[in-house]
């Protein structure tokens, strides 16, 4: 599994924003949404690009494009805060959704939906989730990829600690992994530390 940690002095500011609890809901929504645009330039640094002629108002020239974008795939709730940026930057891309939601007395997640084309062969998958705790979600949801032919996958989120990391390595999952930090670990409740809380209600409020 590649891991690729983008700690940009921008993107350190941005978290930090993000950590700090005095930060309101519409500030933490804006710091990750201009973070997400930092780890999206990173994780797309390496896509294919194909060659097409065009005509500047001067004189006809090489142009290029993506070959082929990516599917994005935002976690909900959580990564819904990742998606319209994600996609502003990749206008091309199709976009599933999966939606899941630990229980936070197991700490294991629990699927409530899942819209997500019927084949992923040959098709890259950024799936997008601010939060990599336990690992037990992005597992989750790279397998219902897998399951539908996808063979490379890459995860973009905000933030990691290092057991979920380890996770998804144990996994054997094709993985890319791409996060601002990787953090301390995690506590006696699964969440990250310092971390930033609950990545959903940070964004949308408690349910
Ligand atoms: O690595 P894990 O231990 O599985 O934890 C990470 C998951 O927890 C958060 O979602 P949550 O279940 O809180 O749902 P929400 O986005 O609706 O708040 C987060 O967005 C991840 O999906
Ligand atoms: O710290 C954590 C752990 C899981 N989910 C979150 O939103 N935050
Ligand atoms: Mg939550």
């Amino acid at each position: 599994m590649q891991l690729t940690v983008v700690d940009h002095p921008l993107a350190r500011a941005r978290l930090s924003r993000m950590r700090d609890e005095r930060t309101d809901n519409a500030a933490f929504r804006a710091a990750l949404r201009e973070l997400t645009q930092m780890l999206v330039y990173e994780a797309t640094r390496e896509l294919t690009v194909a060659e097409e002629t065009i005509r500047t108002p001067v004189v006809e020239t090489t142009g290029f494009r993506l070959a082929a974008p990516p599917l994005l795939v935002p976690v909900l709730r959580a990564g819904l805060g990742m998606a319209d940026t994600a996609h502003g930057m990749l206008p091309e891309s199709q976009m599933g959704f999966v939606g899941l939601a630990r229980n936070e007395e197991t700490f294991q997640p629990e699927a409530y939906m899942a819209s997500l084309p019927e084949s992923l062969v040959d098709r890259h998958v950024f799936v997008l989730d601010p939060m990599l705790a336990t690992g037990g979600s992005l597992v989750h949801c790279c397998r219902l990829l897998t399951a539908r032919g996808a063979t490379q996958i890459t995860v973009l989120c905000a933030l990691a600690a290092p057991e979920g990391i380890q996770r998804l390595e144990e996994s054997g999952l094709p993985l890319r992994v791409f996060t601002a930090s990787v953090d301390e670990g995690l506590n006696e409740n699964a969440y990250i530390v310092p971390g930033l809380g609950d990545a959903g209600d940070r964004q949308f409020g408690s349910v």
